[in-house]
């Protein structure tokens, strides 16, 4: 069996004990938090919940660290420094920093002969899985990713990172009108703001600046500063009665043009609807930890993404099994 510890216990960190469970091959040795362990209650009976400040014993105990921290302040910090001490694996999903997260890691991971694995979820992950496949087969053509209307983790752990934000979550709303344009195969040209708007909900502290709040949402760099975004402020009793859920989805499409003549046109599509962003989401991390550690028996250091991970290494089938049943 495979010993799974999480870094981090919020959404990410409660689905990543629910899909471990469902891993026949995995089990839940630990969960480390920043906070006082005290204050933080899992899920699952019999795991031990510590400060990160133990987590240097546990070295040799865990075969794969699941780092579900936020990618906003977390995970640049968080994923680099464990690197070099467990194989890691994240959902740093700030893609405009994604070399850089790659190389930071890249450096830790192989000083410690260690693998790391980041951006793995579904946008990065399975969505650009789709964007490359999608390239690669129709290089003439265009490709669009839409999501939503849904909660977006990575947009709420940012807005809640903001000085006098209780609570928020982000909802990502595409412009149904960008949707209809790109599904007729016409292949239009879209700005960022031309696909999607945001719409977020905060809870405020007593006495926070709500002016300050609302332009360090609507100005934050690679979050919000290329979309019209609405703020609301709400009461804690609201935010709770109708903004808990964490559903989610999108698609990533692609129209692509064949024939000498280009005469032919053809469509990809792939398609997420989503109950729960996390619990989906740490399903991704869960399945490529398994990769991952195949990947290190195999002699393989340093980071990867979801890009260099053969599909079958994902799996809890045999090779003959996936011939046989899978192709
Ligand atoms: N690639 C992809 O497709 C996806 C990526 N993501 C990424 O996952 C990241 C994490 O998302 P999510 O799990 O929703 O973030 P959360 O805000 O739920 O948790 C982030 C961290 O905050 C701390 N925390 C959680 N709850 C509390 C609390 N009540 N009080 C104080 N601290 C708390 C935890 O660390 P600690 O226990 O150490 O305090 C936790 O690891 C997002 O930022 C996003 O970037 C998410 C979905 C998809
Ligand atoms: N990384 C995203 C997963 C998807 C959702 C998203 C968005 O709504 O902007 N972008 O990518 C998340 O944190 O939920």
């Amino acid at each position: 069996m495979a010993k799974i510890a999480i870094l981090g216990y919020g959404n990410l960190g409660r689905g990543v004990e629910c899909a471990v469970k469902q891993a026949p091959d995995m089990e839940l040795v630990a969960v480390f938090t920043r906070r006082d362990p005290l204050t933080v209650k899992i899920q699952t009976a019999g795991v031990p919940v510590l400060n990160v400040s133990e987590m240097e014993a546990w070295k040799d105990k865990v075969d794969v660290l699941i780092i579900c921290g936020g990618s906003a302040t977390d995970l640049p910090v968080l994923t680099p420094k464990y690197a070099s001490m467990f194989n890691v694996i994240d959902s740093f999903d700030t893609h405009a920093k994604i070399p850089q997260h790659f190389a930071a890691v890249d450096a830790a991971a192989k000083g410690a002969n260690k693998i790391a694995m980041i951006s793995v979820g579904w946008d990065p992950g399975m969505f650009s899985l789709n964007r490359v496949y999608a390239q690669s087969i129709l290089p003439e053509g265009k490709d669009y990713t839409f999501w939503g209307k849904g909660v977006s983790q990575g947009h709420s752990d940012a807005v809640r990172r903001i000085k006098g934000v209780k609570n928020a979550k982000q909802y990502t709303c595409p412009v149904e009108s960008a949707l209809e344009a790109v599904r007729s195969g016409s292949m239009p040209e879209l700005t960022t703001r031309q696909k999607h708007t945001r719409l977020v909900y905060v809870v405020a502290e007593e006495g926070a600046d709500k002016a300050y709040i609302e332009n360090a949402i609507k100005t934050m760099p690679n979050y919000f500063d290329e979309y019209d975004t609405t703020v609301n402020f709400i009461s804690e009793e609201e935010f709770n009665k109708n903004h808990s859920g964490l559903a989610h989805g999108g698609f990533v499409i692609r129209t692509g043009k064949t024939g000498m003549n280009k005469e032919h046109t053809h469509v990809i599509e792939y398609s997420l609807k989503l109950d729960s962003n996390p619990e989906f989401t740490t399903s991704v991390l869960v399945a490529y930890a398994r990769a991952a550690l195949r990947m290190k028996a195999n002699g393989q250091t340093g980071c990867k993404t979801v890009l260099d991970v053969p599909p079958a290494y994902l799996s809890t089938l045999s090779d003959e099994d996936l011939r046989a049943h899978c192709l």
